[in-house]
């Protein structure tokens, strides 16, 4: 069974703390959290002041996705707010090494994240040090996107790479995850599922993530 993390990009912002309990009470298995710049990607989000907000309001894993030029300027600041786990996009800084060692130096898991035209060679030195592997599945900056379908094969040669290696790391995925998609992520090797509007836009939110568990079992 997959493990499924509610991203709060599709939540109501003006009602954050009931739409993070509300996931927390259905048996999400993290949060996640799209910090978005402006410049890496065209959008803004959120920074490290709400995962501060958050941080007591949940004992939900915070698992803070940076789409930030330059990561490793701010990663220090992430985990001091709560951050548990914090992903850094390859393409965003020339020191990818550097950025992941702060996260652990920090004291927060690490995860490399991979855009859709990216491919898995770029990451492929910095497998034995990760926590995590991001796959998008759509291009980063919003959310309600359709998933592409191209990806399957990337969770699949990376997953293939983790069981020749016997790394230790989760698989994620990001973008246009629904009851539908979240079956071949899985059945390619990803492990956990992140899903924004499929969750959000919903009336029942809590089923929707029964939804995603039910259809990897
Ligand atoms: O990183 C992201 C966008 O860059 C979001 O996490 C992602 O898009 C989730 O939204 P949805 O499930 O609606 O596609
Ligand atoms: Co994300």
């Amino acid at each position: 069974m997959i493990k499924v993390a509610p991203s709060i990009l599709s939540a109501d912002f003006a009602n954050l703390q009931r739409d993070v309990q509300m996931v927390e009470q259905a048996c999400a298995d993290s949060l996640h959290i799209d910090v978005m710049d402006g410049q890496f990607v065209p959008n803004l989000s959120f920074g490290m002041s709400t995962v501060a907000a958050l941080r007591p309001l949940t004992s939900l894993t915070l698992d803070c996705h940076l789409m930030i030029v330059d990561p490793e300027r701010f990663v220090e600041q992430f985990a001091q707010a709560g951050a548990d786990l914090i992903g850094v996009h390859v393409e965003s800084t020339q020191h990818i090494y550097h950025a992941l060692q702060l996260i652990k130096q920090a004291g927060a898991k690490a995860e490399v994240v991979v855009n859709p035209g990216t491919p898995l060679n770029m990451i492929e030195g910095l497998l034995p040090l990760v926590d995590q592997v991001l796959i998008m599945t759509v291009n980063p900056g919003f959310g309600g996107q359709h998933f592409l379908d191209a990806m399957v094969t990337k969770i699949a040669a990376l997953d293939a790479l983790k069981q020749k290696n016997g790394y230790d790391f989760d698989i994620e995925v990001d973008g246009g995850v629904n009851d539908v998609t979240v079956k071949k992520c899985y059945d390619a090797g990803a492990t956990v599922a992140v899903a924004g509007s499929y969750i959000y836009d919903s009336d029942d939110p809590a089923q929707r993530i029964e939804d995603l568990k039910v259809a990897t079992n």
